[in-house]
């Protein structure tokens, strides 16, 4: 009889934590035991706490890592553990101000001799310190870090220079290694999966939802599936979705269901972009899909496939992208380069086992309604495995059960988190600058997201710049995508324009700005101003010479790159980006070129960028 195949989903590297976590242990005298005990429960308590303030912000701006801090001080008058907490603060989203910030801020003098707890290694780089110098500043002594950072250039630097400073930082499984810290780096595990994912596998973190009958049926034989699951489960989805960076379906559920794919539990929150995958490109002319108002779509096709409906989807403002041939691996190496943390796949049993096959899944969340449908040929939730006995089945793990009103909720992982602790060197071991070059030609540096190694050229990088506003008066923009986006509709004589130039100056994170820039625009197109196609590249530059004048660290990164090609990875912004394929025009890239070349023609002279007016 031939091997059974490795079960599937399971992969080789890297190390997880539910693997040896704490290799070395460290003897220590009995009476040190019960009050090191106590310490390392506190400890383990308030990182576990930093976990769950990290979580706060999923699901309110794009997906992104998500950061948290609680500074504590142990009071001696009361053992409530709680009422130590004298600070906490959580990363609202790329651009705004980091958590330790805001966790300094509330701790204020309290914070003197404090602890502060990190679920992650903050992402100061490149002479951005603020994570490091805000808890400096407030004076903290010693930080816990629950896990280093897994991006492998910001790996170990805020660390080390927090030691530099001479605060104690003590990591968990290196400095602190008793098993109290398994649970709580399990919660700091959890709450960054995506970005862990991300890191180890260039792939988003994907989680495939279903919702099935007691006899395993995800609709009728007929195709007709709404509703399975009760209307508290399906909020519960809404809430999966605004923790998405996209939704993914196939072109047969869009034919039966006409679905909507929109998070519909808050108003204002993150709207997830929706996904089609569709070989035939057989699909309806008119779907709720097709409405961009709601949301993004993008149908993921088939080279060739019906050029004419692919067409008029496009006059709708549907994205259609061709794929040589379309599988879910490639469609997710399409999204890890479109930045995407986390995708959410609500397809039927075809498309998922097909995604399963392909190890793209990472967790399923499985809602059980107590119904009953019956039907041989009901679709169930996962199709043709090619597995013949239950030996080979694929065991979920980290597994946990939830009733949700009559129905049940099941979620588990089908491969462990990944913990790359023992994988990435350290700061220590890599050079100070690692420009992640491109694999095709040595002299181009791609940055897009925030978190990539030049990610601070990214127009969603939190560096604020001060210009004068729409009434000519100064004004501190939180971002570079603030000041552009808000200067579509600036000097527009009418009065819903002014609205909208001040919603975007109000706009809590750079995502927000350009979400609310971009509908507008799209939406109401009179309102914006006349001369923008004409303008927008001189607002640009004009914002991003501010940026880079009012942050001298960033204008030394600049000029570290001098002799290579800067362009902006975006995969589908064929105007300020370089495109999937180079066809892009890559704007961005070539006005940060421009300002460098710039510099560098003036920096013997005046020694710094000329003020921008
Ligand atoms: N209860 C629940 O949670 C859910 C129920 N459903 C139900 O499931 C049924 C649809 O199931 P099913 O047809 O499996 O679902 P999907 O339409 O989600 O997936 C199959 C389709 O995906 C497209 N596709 C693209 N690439 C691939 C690939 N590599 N492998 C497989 N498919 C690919 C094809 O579209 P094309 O034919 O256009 O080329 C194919 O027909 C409906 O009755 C729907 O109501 C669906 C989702 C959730
Ligand atoms: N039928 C079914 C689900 N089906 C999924 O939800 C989609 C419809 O979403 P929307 O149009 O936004 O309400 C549908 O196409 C399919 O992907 N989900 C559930 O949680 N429970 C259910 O019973």
């Amino acid at each position: 009889m031939p091997p059974s195949p490795r079960p599937l989903g399971v992969a080789p590297a890297p190390a997880s934590y539910s693997l040896n976590l704490f290799p070395r242990r460290r003897c220590l005298p009995a009476r040190h035991a019960v009050s090191m005990a106590a310490s390392h429960a506190h400890d383990a308590h308030f990182l576990r706490r930093a976990a769950d303030v990290a979580d706060r912000s999923a699901g309110l701006a794009s997906p992104h890592p998500n950061f948290g801090c609680v500074i504590a001080r142990p009071q001696l008058e009361t053992d409530d553990v709680e009422a130590w907490v004298v600070g906490e603060g959580y990363l609202y989203s790329q651009g705004t101000p980091c958590a330790e910030l805001l966790a300094a801020e509330e701790a204020g003098e309290h914070a003197r001799g404090a602890t502060a707890y990190l679920n992650l290694e903050p992402d100061d780089c490149y002479g951005n310190s603020t994570a490091v110098s805000s808890l400096v500043q407030a004076g903290v002594t010693r930080v816990v870090v629950g896990l280093r950072h897994p991006l492998k250039h910001l790996r170990g630097k805020a660390i080390q220079l927090l030691r530099h400073q001479g605060i104690q930082v003590d990591v968990v499984g290196e400095d602190l290694q008793s098993k109290l810290f398994k649970e709580a780096l399990g919660s700091c595990l959890i709450v960054n999966a995506p970005l862990l994912y991300r890191a180890a596998f260039h792939v988003p973190f994907s989680v495939l939802k279903y919702a099935m009958t007691a006899d395993g049926k995800i609709a009728a034989s007929t195709g007709h599936a709404s509703w399975v699951s009760g209307k508290a489960s399906r909020g519960r989805v809404f809430e999966l979705r605004g923790r998405s960076d996209a939704i993914i379906v196939g072109g047969n559920t869009v034919r039966l269901d006409n679905p909507r794919l929109t998070a519909r539990h808050v108003k204002g929150g993150h709207v997830p972009v929706r996904i089609v995958m569709s070989q035939s490109f057989n699909l309806p002319e008119e779907a709720n899909l097709w409405n961009v108002h709601d949301a993004y779509t993008i149908v993921a096709t088939q080279r060739g496939a019906r050029r004419d409906l692919q067409k008029k989807l496009a006059m709708k403002g549907v994205e259609v992208v061709e794929f040589e041939m379309l599988n879910p691996r490639d469609v997710m190496s399409y999204c890890y380069d479109r930045g995407y943390l986390s995708v959410l796949w609500e397809c039927g049993g075809t498309l998922a086992a097909s995604a399963i096959s392909a190890r793209v899944i990472h967790k399923v969340y499985a809602f059980f309604a107590p119904k009953i449908i019956g039907g041989v040929n009901a679709p169930t939730p996962v199709g043709e495995l090619g597995m013949k006995q239950m030996t080979q089945a694929i065991d979920l793990i980290d597994v946990s059960y939830e009733q949700v009103d009559r129905d049940m909720l099941m979620s588990g992982f089908l491969q462990p988190i990944p913990d790359l602790s023992p994988v990435i060197p350290s700061v220590d071991e890599i050079p100070s600058v690692d420009p992640e070059v491109s694999p095709y030609e040595t002299n181009i540096i791609s940055f897009y997201k925030t978190w990539d190694t030049f990610g601070a050229f990214a127009n969603f990088s939190p560096h604020p710049i001060s210009l004068p506003d729409e009434n000519g008066d100064c004004f501190t923009w939180p971002t570079v995508e603030h000041y552009y986006q808000a200067h579509k509709f600036v000097s527009v004589d009418n009065p819903q324009a002014r609205d909208i130039v001040q919603e975007i100056k109000q706009a809590r994170s750079p995502e927000e700005a350009a979400r609310i820039g971009r509908t507008r625009q799209r939406e109401l197109p009179e309102l914006v101003r006349s001369d923008w196609e004409s303008t927008k590249i001189d607002v640009m530059y004009k914002a991003i010479k501010c940026k880079f004048s009012t942050h001298p660290h960033l204008t030394e990164m600049l000029l570290s790159t001098a002799g290579s090609v800067l362009v902006e990875a975006s995969p589908h912004d064929l105007f300020w980006g370089g495109g999937r394929e180079g066809e892009g025009l890559n704007y961005l890239g070539r006005l940060l070129m421009q300002l460098r070349s710039e510099i560098l023609g003036t920096v013997q002279t005046t020694g710094k960028i000329e003020e921008s007016t």
